[in-house]
């Protein structure tokens, strides 16, 4: 199974720490093709810039979309690219699973929240602590 990680990276990294905890249980249900994104050693401006870097990184990640089974977003921290890759993977008809913590105190986009369509696109709120129950659940299914 392949399987697409989405967390923040330009967004913000303050949730670096449970994006390794998420792709660390993913493994064993798959190939994580965006493993990168829980890398501690990756900062908000990125992945090294080579020449048509950004373009390089968006065609890479939606040709990812396109072959991973099933999509994996932790939203909590807004970030425009993990908007976006929703937004491609549900159009491509993907299984979407996105997890937040309310205990943010912010406020999940409606744009996510209401794309809720009872099978195909998820989205869980969750406490840090639940994460790999909430992963073994959805993946024994
Ligand atoms: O360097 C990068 N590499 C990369 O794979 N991405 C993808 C994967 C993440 O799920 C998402 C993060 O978007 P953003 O940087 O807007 O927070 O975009 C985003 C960037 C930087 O925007």
């Amino acid at each position: 199974m392949r399987i697409y990680f989405c967390g923040s990276i330009r967004g913000g990294r303050q949730d670096v720490i449970i994006y390794q905890k998420i792709v660390q249980t993913l493994k064993k249900y798959g190939e994580v093709l965006t493993e990168h994104v829980s890398d501690s050693n990756l900062s908000d401006t990125g992945e090294d810039a080579v020449q048509d870097g950004e373009k390089f990184i968006h065609d890479r990640d939606v040709e990812w979309l396109m072959m991973s089974d099933v999509i994996i977003a932790e939203v909590t921290q807004p970030s425009l690219g993990v908007g976006y890759e929703l937004g491609r993977a549900r159009n491509m008809n993907k299984k979407i699973l996105c997890l937040f913590r309310p205990s943010s105190g912010k406020s999940l986009s409606a744009m996510v929240r209401g794309a809720i369509d009872g099978s195909l696109f998820q989205v869980r709120d969750y406490k840090e602590e639940e994460v790999e129950g909430i992963l073994d659940e959805y993946f024994r299914v």
